[in-house]
């Protein structure tokens, strides 16, 4: 079965990796990502341009029979400096994306800077999705501001560049997120990030389970499935050819990534079920998704990319 994608002139083995921010904090996480047989590739934790503790705990909690997570973490990094000698020194031949969320847009622009003219072969990831940092907005949901960023950023930046999008909820802003996308050169788009703000209560105390925000954080897992399932189609629809999508949000299963695939996912991120479960995750989905393609008499998977069927 061959499992295989690309992404401009970047080969992948195999279609899954980790979210950013999952399993991708320490060196010792990124390397444990990169050694796994069933990972295509790696994404460092959205880097921030210094060192940041993020939020305070309780930040994160794993919602009972098995609806998802909740999360609050507030963009605790080891610095911009720290991944780009990480990924400086690393040999390895699977692709690695740098993933920056800057808290203004000269961050990013900083970071970009310093990526573009770093000897880093890789792909990166301009986060503009974060929900988690108190008094900041998530960019993405702010079409001017992103337009403008993407705009100043490809005044300079030639290496392949992706963004992390929020989950969007109107066709209306489908449509506009997409054609100010497909003004630029992207490699890729990466959707959904966490359903930011939501709220989850301890049914034994009637609290809150994360501190940050009372309680306020951004939602992972089965409970998103629909809208990240929604979100890859929509712009696999409305974006360029070129700019593939990498699919995230609610993954549990191989039959998950499937319907990703089916959507017209690209590469498929893994984000609370592999912190939940841990690295074997990858193998189990591959496993499983191998079985279903299968199953359906595909022999390659691209066959079955974007064959989502509707309804007439
Ligand atoms: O972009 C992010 N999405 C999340 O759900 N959490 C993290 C964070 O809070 O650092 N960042």
């Amino acid at each position: 079965m061959q499992l295989t994608a690309n992404i401009q002139n970047y080969h992948f083995d195999h279609i899954l990796l980790n979210a950013a921010g999952v399993m991708c904090q320490t060196t010792t996480e990124l390397d444990t990502v990169l050694a796994s047989d069933y990972t295509g590739a790696v994404v460092t934790k959205s880097a921030t341009p210094a060192l940041r503790a993020g939020n305070p705990e309780p930040r994160y909690y794993e919602i009972p029979n098995h609806l998802g997570t909740i999360n609050s973490m507030g963009l605790p990094n080891a610095g911009f400096d720290y991944y780009m000698s990480y990924v400086s020194e690393k040999q390895t031949t699977k692709p690695i994306f740098f993933s920056v969320a800057g808290l203004s847009k000269q961050d990013n622009l900083d970071m970009l800077h310093q990526l573009q003219d770093s000897k880093f072969n890789g792909l990166v990831e301009l986060n503009l999705s974060c929900p988690n940092v108190p008094g900041k907005p998530q960019t993405a949901y702010d079409f001017e501001t992103t337009e403008q960023i993407l705009s100043e950023v490809f005044t300079f930046f030639t290496k392949p560049l992706g963004v992390k999008l929020p989950p969007y909820f109107d066709i209306a802003h489908f449509d506009m997120i997409a054609n100010i996308l497909n003004k630029f050169p992207l490699a890729f788009v990466n959707t959904i990030n966490s359903i930011g703000n939501g709220l989850v209560i301890d049914e034994d105390t009637d609290t809150v389970v994360i501190k940050p925000k009372s309680g306020f954080g951004g939602v992972g897992g089965p409970l998103v499935k629909a809208t990240a399932l929604a979100n890859v189609r929509a712009l696999r629809q409305r974006l360029n050819s070129s700019i593939k999508i990498i699919g995230t949000g609610g993954v549990t299963t191989g039959r998950d990534v499937y319907e990703h695939i089916l959507c017209g996912a690209d590469l498929v991120e893994v984000g609370s079920q592999l912190a939940i479960e841990g690295i074997g995750v990858f193998e189990r989905l591959e496993k499983e998704l191998a079985d279903i393609l299968t199953e359906k008499g595909y022999t390659i998977l691209d066959d079955a990319r974007g064959q989502l069927k509707t309804i007439s």
